[in-house]
């Protein structure tokens, strides 16, 4: 498989055990799991099904017990500094170093590279800023100065800062208000689609998972046990699909939905929350 390819992630016969005080703990068996270009995948599952766990794997993080996990026809296991530019994530609370600045923590991984002047690093990370709704005067702030949208966003900036064609969203709306998520969903799909990027999520927030998601892959039974549209998944008989979309949570969600007027096409650059 080249960088031509279609397929950007391709997990097979995937296993994962982790071995405990009792014994061994399987979270994955046998999964199988394919990620096409331009795809928003949302991972959705009961707790500890191995939905972060999967996501480490992708980036690199934490290797198999058995099976294979491939990016770009590579194992992430392998990274390269190329390699690691084929990935970029997210951490559910942004993981920004608070002893840097905005612009320090958007410019670190091109910085770690020690490949650039720093006149052009500067320069990236500035595109980078305004790409995510800030602007120059928010360089130079401390994260401690940050309300919790603007955070999620300086993060997103030094996710997207090696230009990966992967981004990895671990909970982007976790801990926002409820206007603040609405606006950084805008800008996640705006870039989605202005950036041509494939997006691998984890989220137990059903707006963002109906709002972004491209198609749903949900985890049980340690596997995929179907993926598709919110409405083919929510159609598959299993007990934990109907209490996770069809109780009164998902229902509202699904009829929130269903009100919402379509959305104008968002300028990537919108009003930081
Ligand atoms: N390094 C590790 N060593 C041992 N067990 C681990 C390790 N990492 C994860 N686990 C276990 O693997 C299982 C899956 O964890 P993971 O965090 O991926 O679940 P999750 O689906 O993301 O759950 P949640 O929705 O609650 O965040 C859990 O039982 C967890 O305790």
């Amino acid at each position: 498989m080249n960088d031509l390819s279609a397929t950007v992630v391709d997990i097979r016969k995937l296993w994962t055990v982790f071995k405990s005080a009792d014994g061994e703990v399987v979270v994955h068996r046998d999964l199988d799991l394919r990620i096409e270009r331009g795809e928003v995948l949302s991972l959705v599952g009961g707790s500890g099904t191995g939905k972060t766990v999967l996501l480490r794997q992708i980036l690199g993080l934490e290797k198999p017990t058995k099976g294979t996990v491939e990016v770009l026809g590579r194992a992430p296991g392998e990274l390269s500094a190329k390699g690691a530019a084929n990935v970029g994530m997210l951490f559910q609370h942004g993981a920004l170093f608070s002893a840097f600045s905005v612009l320090e923590n958007i410019a670190f991984p091109l910085r770690e590279l020690k490949l650039l002047p720093d006149e052009l690093i500067r320069n990236a990370a500035l595109v980078k800023l305004q790409m995510v709704g800030l602007e120059p005067r928010h360089a130079n702030m401390s994260p401690a100065d940050l309300s919790g949208g603007m955070i999620k966003r300086v993060a997103l900036a030094r996710a997207l800062i090696m230009d990966p064609p992967l981004l990895l969203l671990d909970e982007p709306t976790a801990g926002l208000d409820p206007e603040a998520s609405d606006s950084f969903c805008d800008l996640l799909r705006g870039l989605h689609r202005e950036l041509g990027l494939t997006v691998v999520m984890v989220t137990h927030d059903l707006d963002t998972l109906f709002d972004l998601s491209t198609r749903i892959a949900v985890l049980a039974d340690h596997k995929v046990i179907v993926s598709g549209s919110a409405r083919e998944v929510i159609a598959y008989p299993h007990p934990f699909i109907h209490e996770y979309f069809l109780g009164g949570r998902g229902q509202r969600a699904l009829e929130a939905l269903h009100d919402k007027p379509a959305k104008a096409p968002p300028p990537s650059a919108g009003a930081a929350h």
